[in-house]
């Protein structure tokens, strides 16, 4: 069945001759239209032109199209979430309330909580379990117009469980209208059976774990947590290292509580990107730039942990080029609501409004290799597409903390009308 969106106020695109992430003032150029229309068929965008046009140059497709009229509405590519830990067992609201008594992230987790909690809730869900609080949290997803998400194991720690919680990303990316992406985080944390001997458990996640997530497919990145405490920059580059010789791309949670040289690693390895940086050093970011490495960037943990935000502007001046995401996790990140986190990349790092929509389509579908895929507004392109209830797309920040979405379309399908699923 062909689409066709009329009457928008702005169609947001994307658009661009360049076919990589966007960098410095590239991320600002977001190419606006008016007066156009949308045609979609058979999943893919087929052409964005006045109607006019498309009318006598798709006649027949247009005449059978379904009409969705967007008035005084914006259109927009699916918003892309690339940073998740998207299956998890339990919540961790207890922790939060310790911390707004005083306690910090660092100490709740070394005293056994924190991603340990929620490794033992993993370790306990059945895979029906997880399945079932997973697709929910998709639908909210698809509610806050998000059309792709990346999904990080790392609650398991072992093999079992990992496997457990990549296989219900993999069963999901079947059956619910999301594309969702993987990425293996076997080193998310020590697990408390080695905490005395955490090189043996790197050993264990090179030798054991990572050749059959390769073998099975079961991911497509690498991830470790590289911080004190946690994992040391020679331990997540072994990580690192072992899983790209297997085909697996490197990926970093890097310098996000104290400055561990994890920028300079994630450059140094051929990270696609790194994550986090909040205290990333300037010597990191001028290597990010030069090898192309990534930001992704997740205001929304630097709120909720009440910790430095990281420093988005002169990451775009330097040359990185920048993605945001929501880290959706339960202890530093538990929200869904992108839109919320485009105001505080607004608000708190210096980011442009087109910076920020740039930041959350394209670099974000690069940052998870889905650049050519999805991520702008182009003829051939997956219709991943979301249509706000904003008159221009200045007011999605302006009006902050809301959700505008209205309708979202995935791969040609309207899966939410009126914010609500279909
Ligand atoms: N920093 C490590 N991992 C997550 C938090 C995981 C958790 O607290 O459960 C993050 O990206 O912030
Ligand atoms: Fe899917
Ligand atoms: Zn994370």
């Amino acid at each position: 069945m062909a689409l066709l969106i009329i009457n928008a106020n702005e169609v947001v695109t994307l658009a661009s001759e360049k076919k990589e992430p966007r960098i410095k003032e590239e991320m600002a150029e977001i190419n606006v239209l008016q007066d156009v229309a949308v045609l979609v068929a058979e999943g893919e965008i087929v052409e964005i032109a006045p109607l006019e046009q498309l009318k006598s140059d798709y006649a027949a497709l247009v005449e059978s199209a379904e009409v969705i009229d967007a008035k005084g509405q914006i259109v927009l590519p699916g918003f892309v979430d690339a940073h998740t830990h998207l299956v998890h067992g339990g919540t961790r609201e207890n922790e939060f309330n310790m911390r707004l008594n005083g306690a910090t992230y660092m100490e709740i987790m070394n005293a056994g909580g924190g991603i340990h909690y929620t490794t033992t809730k993993t370790r306990e869900a059945s895979f029906d379990e997880l399945y079932d609080k997973t697709y929910v949290h998709l639908n909210t997803f698809l509610k806050h117009g998000i059309t792709t998400v990346e999904a990080k194991s790392g609650y398991g720690l072992d093999w079992e469980t990992e496997y457990k919680q990549l296989t219900v990303a993999k069963r999901l990316q079947e059956t619910h209208a999301i594309d969702v992406v993987s990425t293996f985080m076997g080193a998310h944390a020590v697990p408390k059976e080695y905490k005395e001997n955490s090189d043996k458990f790197v050993d264990i996640v090179i030798e054991e774990m990572l050749p059959k997530v390769a073998e099975l497919g079961l991911a497509e990145f690498n991830d470790v947590f590289c911080e004190h405490g946690v994992f040391t920059p020679e331990q997540s580059r072994r990580i690192l290292l072992a899983g790209k010789a297997l085909g697996l791309t490197p990926k970093i949670h890097a310098d996000e509580i104290e400055p561990y040289e994890g920028a300079e690693l994630a450059a140094e390895v051929g990270a696609i990107s790194a994550e986090h940086l909040l205290v990333a050093s300037d010597e990191g970011i001028r290597r990010m730039a030069e090898a192309g490495t990534i930001a992704v960037l997740l205001p929304g943990t630097a709120f909720f942990l009440r910790a430095p935000f990281a420093r988005g502007r002169l990451m775009v001046d330097s040359g990185v080029p920048v993605a945001i995401s929501t880290d959706f996790n339960p202890g530093s990140s538990p929200t869904i609501s992108l839109p919320f986190i485009q105001n505080l990349a607004c608000l708190n790092m210096g980011m442009t409004m087109e910076e920020v929509i740039t930041a959350t389509t394209i670099n974000a579908a690069y940052a998870i290799n889905r650049g050519d895929e999805v991520g702008s507004l182009e003829a051939g392109k997956k219709a991943d597409i979301v249509i706000l209830n904003v008159p221009n797309y200045k007011q999605m920040q302006y009006f902050y903390g809301m959700n505008h979405t209205h309708t979202v379309i995935k791969g040609g399908q309207v899966v939410v009308k009126d914010g609500v699923l279909v």
